[in-house]
């Protein structure tokens, strides 16, 4: 695992299997709240999981008792009480700061690598907002969400109102559970939010054991299938099928010529484990 990884204070990042990493959100105490600096070590610790031919999957999760209770209450200050700037200006400012927190999850998202989210306990606003940005997320049965900005006054603005009815079908559900800001279960959510949760499990060994699995698995695919797989279904998510269509014939147009295809379908045609692939 390469040494950038360790200027990160509040981030940890495990190898936990060949090219499987674990990164953890680290500040126990505060139930993993985030202030500007875990932030942006997420946006970061992403940024160099994209570009890292060590990872092909990562299982992102929350040290302690809880996944995350969201926004620092205590230590993010969003305005300068010193701007005395006039109210465009501020606003120009405060655009700036919000566009900088939505990138830093958005770059989950965009990460060339599948992020599985393991969630237990708290997982509030802001948590849920890097929730949506994952590409599978599982939860233990205790997990407790809330969409909670409401309840702090404000419109959630860093990805779950966006992002979240492209994962849910229930449009009422949704409305319900962001508009009341009210407690709900992951088992709930596997009820009514069919699809947020691939799996709900009973304890959180049983959780991580059983992501590792799923990640191993993946991680044993080719890079060149798995990134792609990613990348495309980002983009069909976004667009016509058409258009998708249009864009996934591009892609391949380079990406067929790679030595993975003849490996693994050499593999898959003789019955055999998926052979090593070279690092992407
Ligand atoms: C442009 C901005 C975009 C972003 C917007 C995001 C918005 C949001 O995320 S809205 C959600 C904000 N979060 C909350 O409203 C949760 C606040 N916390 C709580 O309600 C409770 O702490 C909780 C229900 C999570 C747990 O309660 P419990 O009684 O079990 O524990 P506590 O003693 O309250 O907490 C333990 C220590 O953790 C600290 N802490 C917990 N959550 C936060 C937080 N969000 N911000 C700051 N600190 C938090 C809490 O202060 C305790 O610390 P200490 O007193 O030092 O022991």
């Amino acid at each position: 695992m390469q040494k950038q990884y360790d200027s990160l204070k509040l981030i940890k990042v495990e190898n936990v299997g060949e090219f499987v990493y674990k990164v953890s959100l680290n500040r126990p105490s505060k139930f993993n709240a985030l202030n500007m600096e875990i932030w942006k070590e997420i946006g970061d610790c992403f940024q160099w999981i994209d570009e890292d031919p060590d990872c092909r999957v990562v299982i992102l999760q929350g040290e302690g008792k809880h996944f995350c209770s969201g926004l620092d209450l205590g230590g993010i200050s969003l305005f300068n009480e010193n701007d005395t700037n006039d109210s465009a200006r501020k606003g120009r400012n405060i655009l700036k700061t919000i566009k900088f927190m939505q990138k830093q999850f958005t770059y989950i998202d965009e990460c060339s690598k599948p992020v599985i989210l393991a969630m237990h306990g708290y997982c509030l606003g802001a948590a849920l907002d890097i929730a949506t940005a994952c590409d599978v997320r599982v939860a233990t049965k205790d997990a407790i969400l809330s969409v909670k900005e409401v309840d702090i006054g404000m419109a959630a603005d860093v990805g779950t109102l966006n992002r979240l009815p492209k994962i849910v079908g229930n449009h009422s559900w949704i409305k319900d559970i962001c508009l009341t800001a009210r407690h709900f279960s992951a088992g709930e959510a596997l009820q009514f939010g069919i699809f947020l949760f691939l799996r709900v499990f009973d304890t959180r060994e049983e959780m991580i054991n059983e992501v590792t699995k799923m990640a191993k698995l993946i991680a044993s695919k080719s890079p060149v299938g798995v990134q792609g797989t990613k990348n495309v279904l980002n983009y069909a998510r976004e667009n016509t099928i058409e258009n998708s269509l249009n864009y996934v014939a591009t892609w391949n147009m380079s990406q067929l010529f790679t030595d993975d295809l003849v490996k693994a379908s050499m593999a898959s045609f003789s019955k055999q484990p998926q052979p090593p692939f070279s690092k992407l």
